[in-house]
């Protein structure tokens, strides 16, 4: 007897309207609990997403991702040819080779899926034959496969490939921009001042400050794996910043100047467009160029002096000047260029041998100086062989890049390319309304995203105010504090 089950319903042996309206009550109940259970968990989940992140992601948010990863790893490795196979794909069929794509294709292995704050990172092991090239344009199809913000994925290791996996863009928050409490104004951090008679920059005494590697790296900002952005002149002695105007370059350098000026080392400001730029740190700095002249003689007088470090690393059978004894141990100077444009562009004749030897000294430093203690910061607009013969020569030397948000993917490409070319992309990707956001290189991961700290004027000006008294005098130049 079943009148109101229609026919086409499956017959379950048993079943009855009278046992059907006797279990009526218990399901309704059941089917209750449940929809109240799903809703208390999507209610519990929101508010702790927003009471605590950080929480909710490693309960909540780090399951469901590893869920759906697992889930989504087949159907993604076939759409986006990343599988391999453990079969030849040649054999004979009677006196005949052929070759072909085998039916039961074999998926990569991904695994140690493991949280982080930012998201996660996991490691695909390789298929011998497999390279890592598939897996690095397989970024973007693995990010909307997951749902999350990006996949970068770090191809340097051999036979497998590491994933960091975010799951917002760290960078476009607020607080990643803001200077905020993160920023303290550092103390400096040995006694003693640095050296500030010509010579003795060369030959310090023995209870001045003297300078280590350490000193040359300059926190910036974060970086979108959490960590700290750093401009580690230890690392990559020379670096290259370019960025369409107002993208953030001058407040990039503010925010590493501010680093700086608390070290022992001398700042030179090369900025010739008369000087607007870098004046706020003028008390700080050892030289100030604020037309292309000006930037001539004191670069000049920067080859003589990397020419004298020479001498005194040979005379100490010193390859660079961190293995020369502490008390003659020169310190380093950092040179900052601010539009680099402005030394290439030429009008007339004059300007012309003007630039040349400008450029020219600017290329010698760059050749010579990262062993010898001298560094060079060149920012501008844009960098590439149009700006007049020895840019490429001159950006070859600097290995540190740093590409702000830019108007033309030419830009992008003279920056990154010839180092990073997945990097372009990405650096073409920046959001001009999210300021302070670049894409630079690191030390592991080959380039990262990253934003830097927006130091407000009034504290740059106290940070610099703070630590003008160590500006070292260096032989032949005028500090600009001194000048009438
Ligand atoms: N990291 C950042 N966080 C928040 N705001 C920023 C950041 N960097 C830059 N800005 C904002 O963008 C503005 C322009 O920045 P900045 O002057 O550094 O650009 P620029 O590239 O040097 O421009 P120009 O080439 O015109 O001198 C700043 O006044 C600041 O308000």
């Amino acid at each position: 007897m079943t009148p109101w089950i229609p026919d086409f319903a499956p017959r379950i042996p048993g079943l009855t309207v009278e046992r059907l309206q006797a279990w009526l009550p218990t399901i309704i109940t059941v089917a209750v609990v449940l929809v109240a259970v799903v809703v208390a968990l999507v209610v519990t989940s929101r508010l702790l997403r927003r009471v605590a992140p950080r929480t909710h992601w490693y309960l909540i948010g780090f399951p469901l991702l590893r869920l759906r990863m697992r889930h989504s790893w087949r159907h993604l490795c076939l759409n986006a040819d990343l599988t391999g196979t453990d079969r030849p794909t040649t054999g004979q069929l009677g006196p005949l080779l052929v070759k072909g794509r085998p039916i039961m294709p074999v998926l990569p292995l991904l695994t140690r899926i493991r949280p982080r704050s930012f998201g996660a990172t996991a490691v695909i092991l390789l298929h011998p034959g497999q390279v890592p090239e598939p897996f690095v344009n397989a970024a973007e199809a693995m990010a909307h496969a997951w749902q999350v913000h990006a996949v970068r994925v770090d191809a340097r290791l051999r036979g497998r490939v590491r994933l960091t996996i975010l799951t917002a863009d760290p960078l476009t928050s607020p607080r990643a921009g803001a200077g905020g409490g993160a920023w303290t104004i550092e103390p400096p951090q040995r006694s003693a001042a640095v050296a500030s008679d010509p010579q003795d920059a060369i030959t310090k005494s023995v209870t001045a400050a003297v300078a280590v590697p350490a000193d040359l790296a300059a926190e910036v900002g974060h970086r979108e794996d959490g960590q700290r952005w750093a401009i580690d002149l230890a690392t990559f002695p020379h670096w290259l910043i370019t960025g369409a105007t107002q993208s953030g370059k001058s407040t990039l350098i503010n925010a590493a100047v501010a680093r700086w000026a608390s070290r022992p080392v001398a700042l030179v400001g090369i900025d010739c467009k008369g000087g607007m730029e870098l004046a706020p740190h003028a008390p700080r700095l050892s030289a100030l160029a604020t037309d292309r002249a000006e930037a001539a003689d004191i670069l000049a007088e920067l080859v003589a002096e990397t020419q004298r470090r020479m001498r005194l690393c040979r005379q100490h059978g010193a390859r660079n000047i961190w293995q020369l004894p502490e008390p003659v141990r020169p310190v380093p100077v950092i040179v900052v260029v601010d539009e680099l444009a402005e030394l290439y562009l030429v009008a007339s004749r004059a300007d012309k041998d003007e630039a040349l030897r400008a450029t020219t000294h600017l290329l010698r430093l760059a050749q010579l100086g990262a062993a010898l203690g001298v560094h060079v910061i060149v920012a501008g607009q844009r960098v590439g062989s149009d700006l007049g013969p020895g840019v490429t020569a001159l950006r070859a030397q600097l290995a540190g890049r740093i590409c702000l948000q830019v108007n033309d993917p030419e830009t992008a490409d003279m920056t990154l390319g010839d180092l990073y070319p997945d990097a372009v992309e990405a650096a073409q990707q920046i959001d001009p309304a999210v300021k302070g956001v670049a894409v630079t290189t690191a030390e592991h991961s080959g380039w990262i995203r990253a934003r830097s700290v927006y130091l407000p004027p009034e504290h740059l000006a106290a940070v610099i105010a703070g630590t003008a008294h160590l500006a070292p005098v260096l032989p032949g130049l005028t500090p600009p504090e001194r000048r009438e």
